[in-house]
């Protein structure tokens, strides 16, 4: 694993923020563009607030989540919602976002319309992940109904479904949309997340989603 381990929070969200920012730079370099794929959830805020503060040709990113709660953006549990908050403002108001929500009943409804304004972002450039205790990454959660298909090598870009650790329904990248990623971080905090992070090892995908970019991710970690 390539674990890096900081010695405190703060130090970790600045040194994360720098480095998500050069990789966006040379992605532009290199492409003229770039794509940035994000988590939601309650981590990654303060790397957020940083990164929106960097100078870079904002203008040539988009930015989409790596998954989403269907739930609009009037809920505090929107991960849009926090997006704008916190990333898509400052210098990063520039950025083009790429929807991952849509107003319909279900997520179903939306998938094709919303793949079709994420495929030709794609591969993503620079992908920040965040893990739950359970070992869940983006909405891969373990027992989700349509788990098998989102980890399949052939799945769509997105998938829709449903797990009773994730409240609402969801809508997630796919295994290999994410495993495609150039640069691939995994941001964890607190002993908790650690310990789940060893044990996932030596399970099988299924039970530990996670495992589809742990061969690949750069992991940052503080207490
Ligand atoms: O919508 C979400 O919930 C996420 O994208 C999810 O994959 C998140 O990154 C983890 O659940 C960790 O969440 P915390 O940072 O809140 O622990």
């Amino acid at each position: 694993m390539n674990l890096i381990t900081y010695p405190d929070r703060e130090l970790m969200m600045i040194a994360l923020a720098d480095l998500l920012a050069s990789e966006l730079r040379a992605a532009i370099e290199t492409r003229g563009r770039a794509t940035l794929c994000v988590p939601g959830g309650s981590t990654p805020g303060p790397v957020f607030d940083i990164l929106s503060g960097l100078d870079l040709a904002w203008d040539k990113v988009a930015v989409l989540l790596n998954d989403e709660r269907w739930v609009s953006e009037a809920s505090p549990r929107s991960n849009t919602r926090q997006l704008r908050a916190r990333l898509l403002r400052d210098k990063a108001a520039a950025v083009e976002l790429l929807p991952m929500y849509a107003p319909t009943e279900t997520p179903e409804e939306a998938l094709a319309a919303l793949a079709e304004g994420i495929a030709p972002h794609l591969p993503i450039d620079v992908l920040l992940l965040g893990m739950g205790g359970d070992m869940h990454t983006a909405s891969l959660f373990p027992g989700a109904d349509r788990l098998e298909e989102a980890l399949a090598d052939d799945a769509p870009i997105l998938i829709a479904l449903r797990a009773e650790a994730a409240g609402e329904p969801r809508i997630t990248l796919s295994a290999p949309v994410l495993r495609d990623a150039m640069n691939i971080h995994l941001l964890i905090t607190g002993p908790e997340k650690r310990a789940a992070l060893e044990r996932a090892v030596d399970l099988p995908e299924t039970e530990a989603p996670v495992r589809i970019i742990l061969k690949s991710a750069t992991i940052h970690w503080a207490e």
